[in-house]
């Protein structure tokens, strides 16, 4: 049975995924907000202001109307800003269909409620969890608009919605996985742009591999730990939403939540850098939210406090890494496992 997919968002993630669905053969419309990028869409088959030069099937329609995208869909994919999201769905949930899985596909919590962008779908559409799936892994948009291989999860509380998304986005070079771990996959994604801040950061004042290394890997221990807290399994942040995303942010100079730390290590401030900041770099505003939730849940995550601190309280970038660096001494842990230590006397 063919699909029919709408995706929301003609940034570079929302084409990107449309073009997924197509190659998987889907039928599918994209929305996107401003004429001349529909009009591109539709008659060069490219998304000039998002993936220049990237050829976009021939068969995938855009169009400015949401009630139009939305029409019979089966899969509705969603690729806004996070912070818009709430405002943005409030203004197509008329036009939802009432069996579509609604998926999202971004990666952020949002400020003010610290909700993920999951619990926003549903509370907006008034879906129940299980009409609601989550669509994340490494997947740096441009590496994947031109076909290089690449994997994500389809996480769903409903095992048949994580497959329905499955079979909507499996092409010979894309492989989706299942999953029922939403949380933990969702968590996995919007996390790691902070982490992937800090690592630019590193970056930026001239460090190498090894200091890389040290934030990926602690930083995945405080994602594991909030994300247990929150009810994640902390299996799922070893996989392609955890680690794997981690690795490929971090790594990439493709990620602009890389990149936008990395301008602060070299000494730019948060308003210059914000300035010149053309694309969605989630981890700005989330790592707010991301703190907020952490300390709601009275979970330590330092280098998410420091790059809250250089990004939206001024703290010099320097003092931020003196500060990790020069944390009191501890055994080394991941997640919420308990360690021998503590069983000690
Ligand atoms: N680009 C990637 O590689 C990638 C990969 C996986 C997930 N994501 C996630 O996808 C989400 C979207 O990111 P993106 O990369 O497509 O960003 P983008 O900056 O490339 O595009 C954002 C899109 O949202 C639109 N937009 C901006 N403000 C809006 C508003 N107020 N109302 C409606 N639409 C608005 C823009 O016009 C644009 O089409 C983010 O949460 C991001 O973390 C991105
Ligand atoms: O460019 P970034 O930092 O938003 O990262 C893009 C994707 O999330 C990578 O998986």
């Amino acid at each position: 049975m063919t699909l029919r997919c709408a995706v929301l968002g003609a940034g570079s993630w929302g084409t990107v995924v449309a073009k997924l669905m197509c190659d998987a053969g889907s039928e599918v419309t994209l929305w996107g907000r401003r004429r001349e990028v529909v009009d591109a869409i539709n008659e060069r088959h490219e998304n000039p202001d998002y993936l220049p030069g990237v050829a976009l099937p021939e068969d995938m329609r855009a169009t400015t109307d949401a009630a139009e995208a939305l029409e019979g869909a089966d899969v509705v994919g969603i690729a806004v800003p996070a912070q818009t999201l709430r405002a943005n769905l409030a203004e197509w949930a008329p036009f939802l269909p009432p069996d579509a899985l609604l998926v999202s596909l971004m990666k952020g919590v949002e400020l003010g409620t610290t909700k993920r962008m999951s619990e926003v779908i549903a509370e907006v559409a008034g879906a129940p969890p299980e009409r609601v799936a989550v669509f994340s892994g490494p997947n740096l948009a441009r590496e994947l608009a031109v076909g290089e291989p690449g994997a994500a999860v389809a996480a769903c509380l409903d095992m048949a919605g994580a497959e329905r998304l499955q079979a909507a986005t499996m092409t010979p070079y894309f492989r989706t996985y299942t999953s029922t771990d939403v949380i933990g996959v969702e968590l996995g994604g919007a996390v790691k742009n902070v982490i992937a801040l800090c690592v630019g950061m590193a970056v930026g004042l001239g460090f190498g591999d090894n200091t890389k290394a040290v934030l990926m890997t602690r930083g995945l221990a405080e994602i594991a730990r909030l994300g247990a807290s929150l009810g994640a399994d902390e299996h799922t942040f070893a996989g392609l939403a955890g680690m794997g995303d981690l690795v490929a942010s971090c790594s990439s100079p493709l990620s602009r939540n890389r990149t936008f730390g990395e301008n602060l290590g070299r000494g730019m401030t948060p308003e210059q850098v914000t300035a010149v900041t053309k694309q969605t770099a989630e981890g700005v505003k989330s790592s707010k939210a991301v703190l907020e939730l952490a300390r709601n849940h009275q979970v330590e995550m330092p280098i998410t406090e420091e790059v809250v601190a250089v990004v939206h309280e001024g703290k010099p970038v320097k003092e931020a890494g003196l500060a990790l660096i020069t944390r009191s001494p501890k055994p080394e842990r991941y997640g919420v496992t308990r360690h021998q230590d503590e069983h000690s006397p």
